[in-house]
């Protein structure tokens, strides 16, 4: 699993205003997934959107839809967004007090399935998930905005949850989101993670497809 690397462009920093064409670059370019940013104003302090843009993702993405719970109380909606057309499903650790259960919901839903981890939470709080895990993802910065700058710690929590998955044979994949960029894309792949998500260095770039490209082959 340690050679997968794929690329997962956040439709948070799209042009919203032209949503379908901005998907439809991602489905001409190396993009691997698209990944889809819920926020709920409760979890992290902005709202972002909810289902219908999630529907105009899923009506226009050719690549698997990968969908980011930053909620409180996902539970609730988990057969909403896979109904909406999320082919992975990630929720927050902090935010599910019974996450097993959680993440047999997502499964039986048919989604893959992800926890993500703020930047104050050890990889060690998913000891005893972590072979039940399809995806960690661990947030690079504190969730609820784009263009934040990357933590430097996330390179050390990547080794963290590497050597966890190995110890417990688990076949997860690890995901990385916030900051994501040039200068740190190269030494993320190289640490073990396997897919980078990344908003704002993709769509303010000049050539967006071009940073897709380049990020992935860092
Ligand atoms: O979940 C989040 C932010 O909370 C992200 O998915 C951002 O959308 C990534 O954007 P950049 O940091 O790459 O601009």
């Amino acid at each position: 699993m340690t050679n997968t690397r794929l690329i997962s462009p956040s439709i948070l920093s799209a042009d919203f205003g032209n949503l379908q064409r901005d998907i439809e670059m991602l489905n001409q370019s190396e993009a691997d997934w698209i990944h889809v940013d819920i926020m709920d104003g409760q979890f992290v302090p902005n709202i972002s959107f909810g289902f219908p843009v999630a529907e105009v993702a899923k009506k226009h993405a050719t690549k698997p839809l990968d969908v980011h719970l930053m909620i409180v109380e996902p539970d609730r909606y988990l057969k909403r967004f896979a109904d909406a057309g999320a082919s992975g499903l990630t929720v927050q650790l902090e935010a599910c007090p019974n996450l097993h259960r959680t993440v047999q919901v997502i499964k039986e839903s048919g989604c893959r399935a992800g926890v993500a981890i703020n930047p104050h939470s050890p990889v060690s709080l998913l000891e005893d998930i972590i072979t039940e895990l399809d995806l960690v993802l661990v947030m690079s910065v504190n969730p609820g905005f784009g263009g934040q700058k990357f933590i430097e710690n996330t390179y050390k929590k990547v080794a963290d949850a590497r050597n966890l998955i190995e110890k417990r044979n688990s076949k997860a994949l690890i995901e990385i989101d916030g900051g994501v960029d040039m200068n740190n894309a190269g030494k993320l792949f190289s640490a073990g993670a396997n897919v980078l998500v990344a908003g704002s260095s993709v769509f303010a770039a000049s050539s967006p497809s071009q940073m897709i490209s380049s990020l992935k082959h860092a």
